[in-house]
């Protein structure tokens, strides 16, 4: 079977789990993540509070429309992201660390603009816990997963823990693909890279998410029950100076009237973390990271989530941060 046919498989028990994360992470930057210790149990407290949600009569569902968040959390309706410029054909729940809001003042950065509350449905009080519960359940497998990386790649566990901690920054998106748009395009989202460290996510059965790979082509991500497809973020390749490579992915519009869901974690640290070089063994034969101007990589990681989400979201970009729409 060629390599290209099926993506790694990690378990996280397995002995040989650092020589198999190394080669995963390096030659590929997408794998099946399976031994992660998460319950049927609890996934399915998540997915069942998830399916209610987008089962809530629209206008409760647009009472948490983000366009009323300067902090970009809330219900984003279908046709209202952009990827790469282009409609994205999905609805989602954005959700992050509860915070109250921290308006940046004049001298402080805009990233803060990020921290903030979220919107909870208020006839759906389960949501709420589900999703914080499964914030910090996944927080804890990717700690665990990033610093056995770490490990795998030669350097040390606990390099990047001092800016995670209890100030990190996760974010969380309950996310329904309705099918086809209907116009002859098939872009559910667009193809991106994440801008953190690791996202684990949960697909269903659909299927339809795509990854690029070094032959330049997409290549399919099947459904695998149980697993955490896992990708690199944009901070592990500044990072590794470009020895990890920020995965680009997409996914490709269900047919016809065919719902897909799906709930990507983001593994984030603090947004005034500023991520420095961790040293390894490859470092000297890095190649340095992708040089692209249309999407510059901050080394601060509030400059490169507020890149994201101000393309992502334009609607709530020039209602609240229109003095802000190039990150200084
Ligand atoms: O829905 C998916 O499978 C992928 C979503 C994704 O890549 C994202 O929201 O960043
Ligand atoms: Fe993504």
């Amino acid at each position: 079977m060629s390599s290209y046919q099926q993506l790694p498989i990690i378990d996280l028990t397995a002995p040989d789990l650092h020589a198999r994360l190394h080669s995963a992470a390096h030659d590929v930057g997408f794998f099946q993540l399976v031994g992660h210790g998460v319950s049927a149990e609890e996934t399915e407290r998540l997915l069942s509070a998830m399916r209610k949600f987008f089962a809530l009569p629209e206008a409760e569902r647009l009472a948490l429309d983000n366009i009323n968040s300067p902090h970009f959390r809330g219900y984003t309706r279908t046709g209202d992201e952009r990827t790469g410029g282009a409609r994205d054909w999905r609805d989602q729940l954005d959700i992050g660390a509860e915070r109250a809001a921290r308006v940046p003042g004049p001298d402080e950065a805009s990233y803060w603009w990020l921290q903030g509350p979220n919107q909870w449905p208020a006839a759906l009080p389960e949501l709420r816990v589900a999703a914080l519960a499964w914030i910090d359940r996944l927080s804890a497998v990717a700690q665990r997963l990033l610093r056995e990386l770490l490990v795998a790649i030669g350097a040390p566990a606990d390099f990047y823990d001092p800016i995670f901690g209890d100030r990190a920054h996760p974010h969380l998106k309950l996310v329904r693909y309705p099918g086809s748009a209907g116009d002859g395009g098939d872009q559910g989202v667009g193809a991106h890279k994440d801008y953190g460290f690791l996202t684990l996510l949960l697909q269903d059965q659909v299927g339809g998410l795509q990854v690029q790979r070094a032959d330049g082509f997409f290549h399919d991500v099947p459904p695998l029950p149980g697993a955490f497809v896992v990708n690199l973020g944009e901070l592990l390749e500044v990072a590794t100076n470009g020895y990890l490579v920020a995965t680009n992915h997409r996914v490709v519009s269900p047919p016809g009237a065919t719902e897909r869901f799906s709930v990507p974690f983001f593994y984030n640290p603090r947004l005034d973390a500023r991520v420095e070089p961790v040293p390894f063994p490859y470092a000297s034969s890095a190649p340095g990271i992708t040089a692209d101007p249309g999407n510059p990589l901050f080394a601060e990681y509030g400059y490169n989530e507020l890149k994201g989400k101000l393309r992502a979201h334009p609607l709530v970009a020039e209602r609240h941060h229109s003095g802000l729409l190039t990150p200084a």
